[in-house]
């Protein structure tokens, strides 16, 4: 299978299927720096990067709403002072998709 982050995203829908956990396990093989938390009953994909000043954050920031927007797929993003906190969560299926997976590394990729 290519890198993550070479895969398509689908149009996510309201009743597309969760990722299973043999595919969760599976993809955080490729992004072992997002961890998976649950709030309000919700799994989402989170990491927060850290940068010199809030200039290089906003830079990064912008860099993943770029992807977001290709991807028709967006994150939570909270950006502060040398660092950028991302989660992804599929909205309407309000869980974890594959395509969640796809953009965390695809953001990894935009982070150097
Ligand atoms: C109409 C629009 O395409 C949809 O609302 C998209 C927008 N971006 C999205 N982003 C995410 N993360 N989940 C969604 O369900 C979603 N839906």
């Amino acid at each position: 299978m290519s890198q993550l982050s070479e895969q398509p995203c689908e149009a996510c829908r309201w009743d597309a299927p969760h990722v299973t956990e043999t595919e969760i396990e599976r993809y955080r093989t490729e992004i072992p720096e997002w961890r998976i938390v649950e709030r309000d009953g919700i799994m989402k994909l989170e990491r927060t990067f850290t940068f010199r000043d809030f200039g290089q954050a906003l830079d990064f920031t912008n860099r993943v709403g770029e992807i977001a927007e290709g991807a028709g797929h967006h994150p939570a993003l909270l950006t502060e002072w040398g660092k950028v906190t991302v989660t992804w969560w599929s909205h309407e299926m309000k869980g974890l998709h594959r395509n969640d997976f796809i953009l965390a590394a695809r953001t990894d990729e935009v982070a150097t």
